[in-house]
């Protein structure tokens, strides 16, 4: 993906289009970690991913950590901070290849209570590739140690640059709809 430098905060640019969709690239964080809609402006993960990448096998390895304002009961991360950034990071693996997609399916498996400000390690891969779906899991790992904090396994579905046009599309006549019901 073509990125020109860092900004003040680290962001990079985009300069490109996305492999395929045409759409803008989204931005990345030094750390590699592109950054969905809500946190561009605060130009870091809220989710705590802090560095992203894709290895030579095609694993996508992530490491972060629970922030403590996700934190559920003491010290452990709530399950929805641990389904989110499962969705976020999983959903990323197409991203890397340079493929938008949008998930169709998630499925989480809670196997330890995660702790909050601890590093903790994402690994994610491709089980499989069928037309446009990409079936994709990954697991969450404490850092030191290894011990699995949870699984996820998903599917993706591969979307073009008409997606979110389509989907605007499709809102406003449901409020047409609807107005002066
Ligand atoms: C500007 C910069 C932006 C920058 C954006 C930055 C990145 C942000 C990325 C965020 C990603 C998310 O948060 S995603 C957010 C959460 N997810 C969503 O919002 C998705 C909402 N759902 C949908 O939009 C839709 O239901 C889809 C796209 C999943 C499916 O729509 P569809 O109309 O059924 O699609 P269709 O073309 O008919 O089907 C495509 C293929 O998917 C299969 N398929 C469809 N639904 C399912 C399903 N539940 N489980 C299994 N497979 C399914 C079909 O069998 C078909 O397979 P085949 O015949 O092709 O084999």
């Amino acid at each position: 993906m073509p990125t020109t430098g860092t900004g003040e905060s680290g962001v990079t640019a985009p300069n490109g289009h996305w492999a395929g969709t045409g759409l803008p690239e989204p931005p990345r964080t030094a750390g590699g970690v592109t950054l969905c809609g809500g946190c561009r402006a605060l130009g870091a993960c809220r989710l705590g991913v802090e560095r992203e990448r894709l290895d030579e096998g095609g694993v996508a390895r992530f490491e972060l950590s629970c922030p403590r304002s996700h934190e559920g009961g003491p010290d452990v991360a709530h399950g929805g901070w641990t389904a989110a950034v499962l969705d976020d990071c999983l959903g990323h693996l197409p991203l890397l290849h340079g493929v938008m997609s949008v998930t169709a399916e998630l499925t989480v498996s809670f196997v330890k209570p995660v702790p909050v400000e601890r590093p903790l390690e994402l690994r994610v891969w491709a089980d499989r590739r069928e037309g446009s779906r990409w079936y994709i899991a990954g697991e969450m790992t404490l850092a030191p140690g290894g011990a699995v904090l949870a699984r996820a396994s998903g599917i993706w579905v591969t979307r073009d640059r008409s997606h979110y046009a389509r989907h605007a599309k499709w809102l406003a006549g449901q409020v047409e709809a609807t107005e002066g019901q």
